[in-house]
C-alpha cells in the first residue's frame, strides 16, 4: 500500500487544469471509489465536463443490497467520491461535511448509469455540490447535494505521526 507521504506528493500534483473529457487521475490507488488496486472498490472513472465531472458507472455484485439493486451505501459511496474528483477542479483539498441522497428509483446491478456533479455554491471554506443519476433514456434515478469543507494538509497527517 501506497505510504501517505507519497501519495500527498501525488495529490498535490492533481490540482492543475485537467483537459475536458479526459479521464481525471484516481484520488489514490485504493481508494474505495476510484482506486484501480482495491479490489472492493468501484473503480470509478471520471472525466471533466466543463465546470463540473462526469462518469458513467455499473454497480456490480459486489455492491448488491435487495438482490438485483445496488446498496444504497454503495450508491452514496460511488456519490461522494465523484464529488472528490471535483476538488481537482476546485484546486483545493476538502472533505464531506454533509452528505444527502434522494433515492428516486432502484440502481440495478449490471445497468449502466451517467453520473453528473458540479459546484453549486462557495462560501468561505464551504462547497456546496450537486449531483445527478441517469439511465440510458435520461430518467432521473437519484439526486443528491453535499457540503464539502476545505481543509489544510495537515488533516489528512493527523494521527499518523
Ligand atoms: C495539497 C495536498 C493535499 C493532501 C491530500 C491527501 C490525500 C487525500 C486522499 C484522498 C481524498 C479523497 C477525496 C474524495 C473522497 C470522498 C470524500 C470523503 O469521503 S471525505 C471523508 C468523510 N469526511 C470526513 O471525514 C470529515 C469529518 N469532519 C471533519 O473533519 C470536520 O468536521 C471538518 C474538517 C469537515 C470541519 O471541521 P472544522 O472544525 O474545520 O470546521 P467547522 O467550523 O466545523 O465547519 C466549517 C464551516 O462549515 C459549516 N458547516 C458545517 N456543516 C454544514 C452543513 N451541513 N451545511 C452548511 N454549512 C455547514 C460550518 O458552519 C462552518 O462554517 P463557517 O466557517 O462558520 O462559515
Amino acid at each position: 500500500m501506497t505510504d501517505l507521504k507519497s501519495m500527498l506528493a501525488t495529490w498535490a500534483e492533481k490540482f492543475r487544469p485537467h483537459a475536458e473529457g479526459v479521464d481525471l487521475p484516481p484520488h489514490h490507488e485504493q481508494c474505495l471509489g476510484c482506486g484501480p488496486d482495491n479490489p472492493h472498490g468501484h473503480h470509478l472513472q471520471v472525466r471533466r465536463y466543463g465546470d463540473g465531472v462526469v462518469a458513467e458507472h455499473t454497480f456490480d455484485n459486489r455492491h448488491v443490497g435487495a438482490p438485483g439493486i445496488a446498496h444504497g451505501g454503495a450508491v452514496a459511496t460511488v456519490i461522494d467520491d465523484l464529488y472528490g474528483f471535483l476538488l481537482y477542479l476546485v484546486g483545493a483539498p476538502a472533505v464531506t461535511r454533509q452528505l444527502t441522497v434522494d433515492y428516486r428509483a432502484p440502481v440495478m446491478i449490471g445497468t449502466p448509469y451517467r453520473m453528473e456533479a458540479g459546484v453549486t455554491n462557495q462560501e468561505g471554506r464551504k462547497l456546496f455540490l450537486a449531483a445527478s443519476l441517469t439511465d440510458r433514456d435520461g430518467f432521473l434515478v437519484a439526486t443528491s447535494t453535499a457540503v464539502f469543507v476545505t481543509v489544510g494538509v495537515d488533516h489528512f497527517t493527523r494521527g499518523t505521526q
